[in-house]
């Protein structure tokens, strides 16, 4: 479900004479559907680089990245934002808060977008809120004001609303507490259990453990290991 084929990176530093640096060759991986794949490797390895690619955020310099039959190295910005709707989501630490949006909508929102109706969306999201102990009173309020925690839970509330075919997570349970820790490990227990293709990075090696079926050490990406 996600097939990375001999990727390689480089980024061009235009402030500094344009020097082009090289942070990675040969980069392959097939996660399957069902499967979770954590990257590894020491801080500055590319861990974030790749996850990045598979995103579509950075552009590879070379090689495929196959999401559901898309290849994201080649696919116009126009069906990456369909890619990212309908079958690739991302999970970070950080909720990009819209003011005013209640917490509730931010939540089915990924849902409303691929045309689920709004009831079965708002049940879904209701639910979610419930598992990770967001109290209902906040609900109805934009999580603008929310406290670090609770916007982390919302975001990860939203990023599981949508069963999306492949899924990223990067540190999902980062700072939780263990009772949300063990939800978040959960829900990603559900999504593998439905079919999705999973990669994370996770420093809490415990929750890698709990839920990963492979690591990867991006380290034997590096334009070194490859040459
Ligand atoms: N936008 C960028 N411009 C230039 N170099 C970059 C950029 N993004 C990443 N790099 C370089 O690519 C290499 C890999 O960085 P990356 O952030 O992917 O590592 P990481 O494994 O995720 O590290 P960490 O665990 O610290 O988050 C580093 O040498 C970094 O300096």
């Amino acid at each position: 479900m996600i097939e990375i084929r001999d990727v390689s990176k480089t980024f061009t530093l235009h402030n500094q004479g344009s020097a082009v640096i090289r942070v990675m060759e040969g980069a392959s991986l097939s996660v399957a559907a069902g499967e979770c794949v954590a990257l590894t490797g020491a801080s500055g390895a590319g861990k974030s680089t790749l996850m990045r690619m598979i995103y579509g955020n950075y552009l590879a310099a070379s090689g495929e990245i196959l999401i559901g039959g898309v290849d994201v190295v080649r696919a116009q910005p126009r069906e990456i934002i369909r890619l990212r709707r309908e079958a690739l989501g991302y999970v970070s630490q950080f909720l990009r808060v819209v003011p005013r949006v209640p917490t509730l909508d931010v939540v089915a929102e990924p849902l409303l977008a691929v045309g689920v109706d709004r009831a079965a969306a708002m049940d879904r999201a209701r639910d979610l809120l419930t598992r990770l102990r967001i109290p209902e009173r906040l609900w109805s309020l934009s999580p603008t004001t929310f406290s670090g925690g609770e916007q982390q839970r919302v975001n990860i509330a939203r990023g599981f609303a949508h069963a999306y075919p492949a899924l990223l997570l990067d540190e999902p349970t980062a700072s939780l507490d263990a009772a949300n820790r063990d939800t978040v490990l959960d829900l990603i227990h559900e999504a593998k259990a439905r079919g999705a293709a999973i990669v994370g990075i996770f420093h809490d090696a415990e929750a890698r453990d709990a839920v990963c079926d492979r690591v990867v050490d991006v380290t034997g990406f590096s334009p070194q290991a490859a040459a």
